[in-house]
């Protein structure tokens, strides 16, 4: 027999893994083989090119296999329940009735022979590792079965990513016409994971009713499989051959398999959130109760979302931000948290101390640490971040999908579907001081919007049909009604406010109607002289080129290079002395101060901070002055703008944004004005040029259609602030800079 395998796209030899498989016996229904002589007559057929024999045995190898674990899990259990021993751990007692049980119980699934159930690791392995779907996929395919061989193509390729045959595989499955979006299915899917992904694909969509019944379902399954897992690790050693060549006294062989055991049953909550041979999720466990615990909280169920608040804090007890929540709805000693994470947390604990002292009496230092660190550090702004991910997986952020425009939209630029800018007061409305005498106002300024946008419409003198086949949001042409922000602010000074300027030396510049829409303002004073240049030279020194854009340096225009530095790294750089921690407050504070604006503004109860990044956009030298594209192309914050003009709440947009803010630091560029367009994203309809302590600030969905003019000459920056109502969205990683900040600044007071 030869070793070696092909992929069906090209002759590639791979060694054949199973040439070093030791001979074990398994017995499935009556029909008792060995696992080699399955694969043995699997690869025989493989080598005969007899693909329905060598596709019937792994087959069954893989029934078997499952079979084998499934039925040890299951007597596990049910003698677990035999057992009442209060004392685990210890108890000799618990350990004779769970042996003769397991021995009856495996006895009746398998037959007489406890050999039958052994399996040598390299086989166990490669199980694990889902290596038979290399042959699998290929014998499907010789076998004509298409749709299975994609399947097993893709298992694999999930499970690793990097193997080069199955990525070429899944290059030649994506492009064959046979191919349809249902046929990728992972044949090796978890249940508690597609419960997870479930849980959290609802709660990106806002259902957060459906994302608890994942998440509720996820937690129950990851219980029982974690159950199950301990009972495989419980049944998988050979006593004596791993120890053959080391005197084995009773209580030294026990000790030794009780290390192994545990050291397997501290991995298996790892385990279970591995997602492919290199990944897993970090902090699986801990993340469903902070999910459940927020969309609890979007159902006002707050018992229920109290309980899992404690259950996340069992594992990350500092977290500010949930116990921020217990102290705001002044949650009670009496609610606990959920039990099950308790005796989990519990048994844990205890594993753990035991296989320390074990490892401490008998002199082990060189074991492997991590198995003590399950969750070791929170990864909650990941939470953060794991929408940001989700958000920028397609590549660039918020940028519109190119393509001609064909609008569908009706006049006042609202498609009928999704009318965004009124969910989004559905949403606040509960939160809004003063409800309905301000819904009023937003109506009334909406339909003056319509009339200003039918009336412009008529009036305006621009043709903008050499645009149509270029990409919306990438090129805008000035309407003949374009609002120009004055440069000083005396001129608007008579503007009526929405709600009150908070600080001193602030002066209103536009308010809503000034600026032709709905929730935006204008207002200079914002930041001196001096503190624009402090952050400008922070920025200078720590900001970091292509930040936020997955360190692409050029993210909208090669143009352009686009640099960006976030609090938390402010404060980080603080720390470690390369920074004045003065100037890293100062950017929080400042931040600080255009929240409690905006909010005070437009007249809100809660406003969070979502994200906040000082940025400069530098001209590229000898740069083209004459350019027909943007330094930031036309977009929402909060939505997809699509080249049919609809702006969709869906991922990769931060959907969870409600208001935005700049605030700028300098002037003395060339270009760089900040626009705003009307629906078609094509005509500016608004104008504001930069300087040090202006702010501009407006809601952030597709009634602000938003973008930059192209900086030709020198340097713009500005500090940009998004802000969200969703308590669950907090920036944690600002929360994390306060923390550093505040003792920097104690330090520096002693
Ligand atoms: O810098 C500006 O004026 C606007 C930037 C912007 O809209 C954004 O980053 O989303
Ligand atoms: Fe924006």
């Amino acid at each position: 027999m030869k070793c070696g395998i092909m992929p069906f796209s090209s002759i590639l030899f791979l060694n054949n893994i199973f040439c070093t498989f030791i001979a074990v016996l398994v017995a499935v229904d009556s029909d008792i083989q060995t696992f080699d002589q399955l694969y043995a007559n699997g690869i025989d057929a493989y080598w005969n090119e007899d693909w329905k024999d060598c596709i019937h045995y792994f087959e069954k190898s893989i029934k078997s296999y499952r079979f084998m674990q499934d039925s040890i899990k299951n007597c596990s259990k049910q003698c677990s329940s035999e057992t009442n021993s209060k004392n685990i751990l210890d108890s000799y007692h618990h350990f004779i009735v769970k042996a003769a049980c397991l021995e009856k119980c495996e006895k009746e699934k398998f037959g007489d022979s406890r050999k039958f159930l052994r399996i040598s690791k390299e086989l166990h392995e490669s199980f694990k590792q889902k290596r038979l779907y290399i042959y699998l996929q290929f014998a499907y395919f010789r076998n004509g079965d298409f749709a299975k061989s994609l399947a097993a193509s893709h298992t694999y390729n999930l499970y690793d990513p990097d193997d080069q045959m199955m990525i070429s595989n899944m290059d030649y499955f994506r492009g064959h016409e046979n191919t349809t979006g249902d046929m990728f299915i992972n044949l090796e899917a978890l249940p508690h994971q597609t419960s997870y992904d479930l849980g959290i694909e609802a709660y990106n969509r806002e259902d957060y009713k459906d994302a608890i019944s994942h998440f509720e379902e996820a937690l129950k399954r990851f219980y029982e499989e974690e159950e199950g897992c301990r009972a495989l690790c419980e049944g998988e050693y050979d006593v004596g051959k791993e120890y053959s060549d080391i005197p084995t006294p009773f209580h030294l062989q026990i000790v030794y398999h009780y290390r192994d055991v545990m050291e397997c049953y501290l991995r298996c909550p790892t385990e279970l959130g591995r997602v492919s041979l290199k990944s897993s999720i970090n902090n699986y466990l801990p993340k469903h109760y902070f999910f459940l615990h927020s969309a609890y909280h979007h159902m006002h169920e707050d018992m229920k979302a109290s309980e899992c608040a404690k259950a996340y804090l069992l594992f990350f007890p500092d977290n500010l931000f949930i116990n921020s929540f217990l102290e705001r709805m002044k949650v009670s000693d009496e609610v606990k948290a959920r039990k099950e994470a308790v005796n989990f947390q519990h048994r844990i604990k205890l594993q753990s101390e035991l296989l320390k002292y074990l490892y401490q009496k008998f002199g082990i230092r060189d074991y492997d640490k991590s198995i003590f660190e399950i969750y070791p550090s929170e990864d909650l702004e990941n939470l953060d971040i794991l929408k940001r991910e989700k958000a920028s997986k397609n590549g660039d952020t918020l940028q519109p999908v190119q393509g001609d425009e064909a609008s569908d939209l009706d006049e006042s630029g609202q498609s009928d579907e999704d009318d965004g800018y009124n969910s989004m007061q559905e949403k606040t409305n509960d939160l809004i001081a003063s409800k309905d005498s301000y819904n009023e106002y937003v109506k009334n300024i909406e339909q003056k919007k319509l009339l200003d946008a039918k009336n412009l419409e008529e009036r305006l003198d621009v043709d903008i049909s050499p645009l149509q086949d270029k990409p919306i949001g990438r090129q805008t042409i000035d309407s003949s009604y374009i609002v120009t922000i004055p440069e000083t602010s005396d001129e608007r000074q008579s503007s009526i406010a929405e709600g009150p300027l908070l600080f001193e030396n602030t002066v209103m510049l536009a308010n809503s109607t000034q600026m032709v829409g709905p929730e935006r303002f204008a207002i200079d004073g914002m930041a001196t002289e001096n503190e624009c240049k402090d952050l400008i030279d922070l920025q200078l020194t720590g900001g970091l080129f292509g930040d936020g854009y997955k360190g692409r340096a050029q993210p909208h225009t090669e143009h352009e290079l686009f640099q960006g530095i976030t609090v938390h790294r402010a404060a980080q750089l603080a720390a470690d002395g390369q920074l004045p921690a003065s100037v890293a407050k100062l950017f929080y504070d400042l931040s600080e101060r255009v929240l409690m604006q905006v909010k005070a503004y437009f007249k809100l109860d809660e406003l969070y901070f979502d994200f906040t990044h000082l940025v400069c956009r530098t001209a590229v030298k000898d740069t083209a002055t004459e350019r027909d594209d943007l330094s930031h192309p036309i977009h929402a914050d909060n939505c997809i703008l699509h080249e049919n003009g609809q702006c969709i709440k869906e991922s990769p947009a931060f959907t969870w944004r409600d208001y935005s803010s700049i605030l700028y630091l300098n002037s003395g560029f060339d270009g760089g004005e900040f626009i705003m367009t009307d629906f078609t994203a094509r005509r500016v309809m608004l104008q504001v040029r930069p300087k040090c302590g202006r702010l501009v600030s407006f809601s952030a969905g597709k009634e602000c259609l938003h973008g930059v003019k192209p900086v030709t000459r020198g340097r713009r920056c500005a500090m940009a602030l998004w802000f969200t109502q969703d308590p669950a969205q907090n920036e944690v990683l600002r929360i994390e800079a306060k923390k550093i900040l505040d003792e920097l600044i104690v330090k520096d007071e002693l």
